[in-house]
């Protein structure tokens, strides 16, 4: 049978492209489960008995009965009636629906792919790999999620940012197979990979922080900017607990770290634009990249001084899908 390799190429940039878009949708539908601290409301995994909602009110005083038995509720929620739970199911409702939507649309086409085009020149098993890491995710969620159940009233910071850089990686890796399959031309001269590669260490550690920032709620503490409540440091820690064990889980600190951090990766961008200014580079690629860095500077600014505003903490998460795609640019680019 003939296959025209040309469909393949065309079906999966489509794919890939929509794939993306529901990856993004799916990451702003998650932070916004969070800030509306709504993430606990399901008590069970319930990969398929899940699908619908509960459909009548035995169905859903099971649900809120379930709920009444964690921490959350006993410690923070108490009295909450059966309609301000149904708002925060609904959040997490969504969110697991979206997963099961997500996991679908990653497998079909590849089954479809592998049953049509296998034979065609540019077949290639690796996007296999998306299928691999959109499961590890569902995983991952439900492993954040078991963390709240039992003894603490939120789930562990250190699983929240486990699985928000897992999603941030499964964009990632989209966003360079479409950057593949749309064969965008590489540089001539290369830049210092130590350099870009260091400030990619630097953007994951930054995002890191930002994760356990959220889940450890500390951008509801020292809401002013350049300072921290009058001070450069902290005033409620001392510069010993910098070498602390529980450095990641004290929210002063991880929020003096991020702000720095911040500051830090502000510096050596100057430098990549210097060096692209130097060897007169195609100048578009780092000014996205900048504009991108700027306005989640931006966004964290404002995020932070709102006391945590739902749409500027939801944005500022969006932004670092912008600072993240806009560095893999530079970064495919500069690849061999
Ligand atoms: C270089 C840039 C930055 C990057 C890549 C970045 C990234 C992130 C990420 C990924 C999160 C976690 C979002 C979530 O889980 O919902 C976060 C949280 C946060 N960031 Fe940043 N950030 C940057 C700069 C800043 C700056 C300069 C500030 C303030 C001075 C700031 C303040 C905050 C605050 C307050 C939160 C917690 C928001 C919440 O609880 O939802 N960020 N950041």
């Amino acid at each position: 049978m003939f296959v025209n390799s040309d469909n393949y190429i065309k079906y999966l940039k489509l794919w890939l492209i929509t794939l993306f878009s529901l990856i993004v949708i799916m990451v702003a539908v998650g932070g916004l489960t969070r800030l509306t601290d709504s993430g606990l409301s399901i008590t069970t995994w319930e990969l398929f008995t899940g699908i619908l909602p509960p459909l009548n009110i035995n169905e859903w005083n099971f649900y809120f009965t379930e709920y009444k038995k964690i921490p959350e509720y006993q410690n923070i929620n108490y009295g909450m009636s059966l309609d301000e739970f149904k708002i925060i199911f609904y959040w997490e409702y969504a969110h697991r629906l979206l997963a099961r939507f997500v996991g679908l649309f990653t497998l079909l086409p590849l089954l479809f792919f592998s049953l049509y085009f296998k034979n065609t020149s540019h077949y290639s098993n690796k996007y296999y790999w998306i299928f691999f890491l959109v499961c590890l995710q569902g995983f991952i969620g439900w492993y954040m999620v078991s963390s709240g159940l039992t003894e603490n009233n939120d789930v562990s910071h250190f699983r929240l940012s486990i699985h928000l850089s897992l999603a941030l990686f499964i964009l990632c890796l989209i966003f360079w197979y479409i950057l593949d399959i749309y064969q965008i031309k590489k540089l001539h001269e290369k830049i210092p990979n130590l350099l870009l590669l260091f400030i990619l260490k630097l953007i994951v550690f930054q995002i890191v922080l930002g994760a356990f920032l959220s889940g450890l709620d500390g951008g509801l503490i020292y809401n002013s900017w350049p300072d921290m409540n009058g001070s450069f440091f902290p005033n409620d820690i001392g510069y010993g607990d910098l070498i602390n064990t529980q450095l990641f889980s004290n929210p002063s600190i991880v929020q003096f770290l991020h702000r720095s951090t911040a500051y830090l990766l502000l510096f050596f961008i100057i430098i990549l634009n210097f060096i692209y200014f130097k060897k007169k580079y195609d100048f578009k690629y780092i000014l996205f990249f900048d504009v991108a860095i700027l306005i989640q500077i931006f966004l964290g600014i404002i995020t932070l001084i709102s006391g945590v505003e739902i749409r500027y903490a939801s944005l500022h998460q969006l932004g670092s899908i912008l600072v993240l795609s806009s560095y893999f640019l530079i970064l495919y680019k500069n690849s061999n």
